[in-house]
């Protein structure tokens, strides 16, 4: 298929003929001949073209001016320029104004071919270039959220209609599903955008700690407290507060928030003194609080003050088709970060990202895109790069003893860290000790999740932390069978 057209313009016909023959026979483009050089400004206007060839001496017009008003036609159209003189200065000239490269007459066919595919890749390079700023300027349009689904624009829709008013929010979803996004959006768009957005995940603190830090306390208030300190409440004030995973926090808190939602006042650990407070709340969890309520493990009045506006964030599963732009802007985003030439994927890539499920949300789906853009090795990232996580997988979910994790592929991992940057090695290795140590640990309980941090002698919470960054779901360790049989792990990455 002649797929880029090519315009030739020179005002001696034997060169045209010869120049056509190159081209058409060596290399496989279609091409566009004149020897009139306003002929072929004409045609400009009329067709798109790729690239030309121009010879630098023509009656009536030379290349140079050539090229300038056929770049005001086509501003992206890259220009060879013939000369038959060998003059480097009037060459030079051309380049100066704006051709892409020069030959000189006579000239290798290799030469002309090697030009033209260089101005020809490089008009490739600039427009992707053009196009990524497209999309980034799209994405800012659309709140740092990216996907293009019915489900994702409901979203965003939901977001600017709740943004600028003052109500509270409840977003539900799946782990990793964006939720925080979300929240983080909503303060964005509000007229509170100026002031912080304070964030506090209530399952990843003891409840003592966390009455604490949400309301403070004073000098005295318990042992320890040797003076007093402010809540995030306070240090959110005229901002948003973000409670993530409301669904785990502590019936004693749930009373006290509850006070804060309907009064807008709260009263610090040890305080006599009532205070007011400013601040937005949004909530956020990927319990189900309805349940929470019948099973009376969450305030049923909390429940409804919460829910003013409901935001639900639906699984990545459920909108497979956000899948492919969101793995295109995961891969843009960690080429850059370690320095990659990987800018596209593979379409056998993208089909097994597309085909496959998705327990951990968009979490899982970067992580993974991040794991192969830092396997790969050229352009393209390939459906291997992909696989190769497979394999981790597949053995993290190997049952057996702790020991037997230490495989091959967890010897390829650790040779491979051992190859990057001192930084990317040493979060890589802990991220990679922590899914070793955690799917260990799991497995060996049951994916008892209170069970495994009492072995590991850590706070549950903290353990449920390291889980959720790293995507793990204990119930993958509760019931292997079922749990096998609801999936396609054979299929999976
Ligand atoms: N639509 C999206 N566009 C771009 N990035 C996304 C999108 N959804 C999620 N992410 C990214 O995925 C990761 C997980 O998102 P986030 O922390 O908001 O999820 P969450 O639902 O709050 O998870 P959890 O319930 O575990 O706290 C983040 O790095 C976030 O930036």
């Amino acid at each position: 298929m002649k797929d880029e057209t090519i315009l030739v313009v020179d005002d001696e016909p034997d060169m045209l003929r010869l120049l056509e023959r190159i081209l058409t026979t060596r290399a496989n483009y279609r091409v566009l001949k004149h020897s009139d050089p306003y002929a072929a400004l004409e045609e400009l206007k009329k067709t798109r073209v790729h690239a030309a060839v121009v010879d630098l001496k023509m009656p009536g017009m030379d290349g140079i001016r050539f090229i300038q008003e056929a770049k005001t036609i086509q501003p992206d159209l890259e220009a060879i320029v013939l000369t038959a003189y060998g003059t480097i200065e009037s060459a030079v000239e051309a380049v100066k104004k704006g051709a892409f490269d020069y030959i000189t007459k006579p000239f290798k066919k290799e030469r002309l071919l090697i030009a033209l595919s260089r101005a020809l890749e490089w008009r490739r390079i600039l427009a992707e270039n053009r196009s990524l700023k497209e999309i980034i300027g799209e994405q800012e349009e659309n709140l740092g959220i990216v996907g293009s689904s019915e489900a994702i624009c409901r979203v965003r829709a939901m977001i600017f209609q709740v943004a600028p008013t003052n109500a509270t929010v409840l977003i539900t979803g799946s782990s990793g599903t964006g939720k925080e996004l979300v929240a983080q959006a909503i303060h964005r768009l509000s007229s509170r955008r100026s002031r912080r957005f304070v964030s506090i995940n209530c399952a990843a603190i003891p409840e003592s700690i966390l009455e604490s830090e949400l309301f403070g306390y004073v000098r005295g208030a318990f042992t320890g407290a040797w003076k007093d300190r402010k809540g995030l409440i306070e240090e959110a004030q005229g901002g948003t507060l973000f409670l993530d995973e409301v669904g785990d926090m502590p019936m004693a808190v749930q009373a006290k928030l509850l006070r804060l939602l309907e009064h807008g006042e709260y009263r610090p650990l040890g305080s006599n003194e009532l205070k007011k407070a400013d601040v937005r709340i949004i909530a956020a969890t990927n319990k189900n609080l309805e349940k929470a309520v019948e099973d009376k493990t969450f305030r049923e009045d909390l429940y409804y003050r919460l829910k003013v506006f409901h935001i639900h964030v639906p699984d990545l599963d459920e909108r497979k088709e956000d899948i492919p732009i969101l793995s295109q802007f995961f891969l843009k985003k960690y080429a850059h970060l370690h320095g990659k030439p990987v800018r596209s994927l593979s379409p056998e890539a993208l089909r097994l990202l597309v085909s496959r499920t998705w327990q951990g949300n968009v979490r899982e789906l970067a992580h993974t895109i991040e794991r192969a853009v830092i396997l790969s090795t050229g352009e393209v990232l390939e459906r291997e790069h992909l696989l190769s996580h497979q394999a981790t997988r597949k053995t993290e979910r190997d049952p057996g003893s702790p020991c037997k994790t230490l495989n091959r592929e967890d010897a390829e991992e650790v040779s491979f860290i051992l190859t990057l940057p001192f930084k990317d090695a040493r979060n890589r290795i802990i991220r990679w000790f922590h899914r070793l140590y955690i799917t260990s640990l799991l497995r060996r309980c049951g994916g008892n999740v209170s069970r495994a941090a009492e072995l590991a002698g850590i706070q549950r919470q903290y353990l449920h932390q390291i889980m959720k960054e790293e995507g793990i779901q204990a119930q993958e360790f509760r019931s292997r069978e079922s749990h096998q049989a609801g999936r396609t792990w054979n299929d999976d990455i």
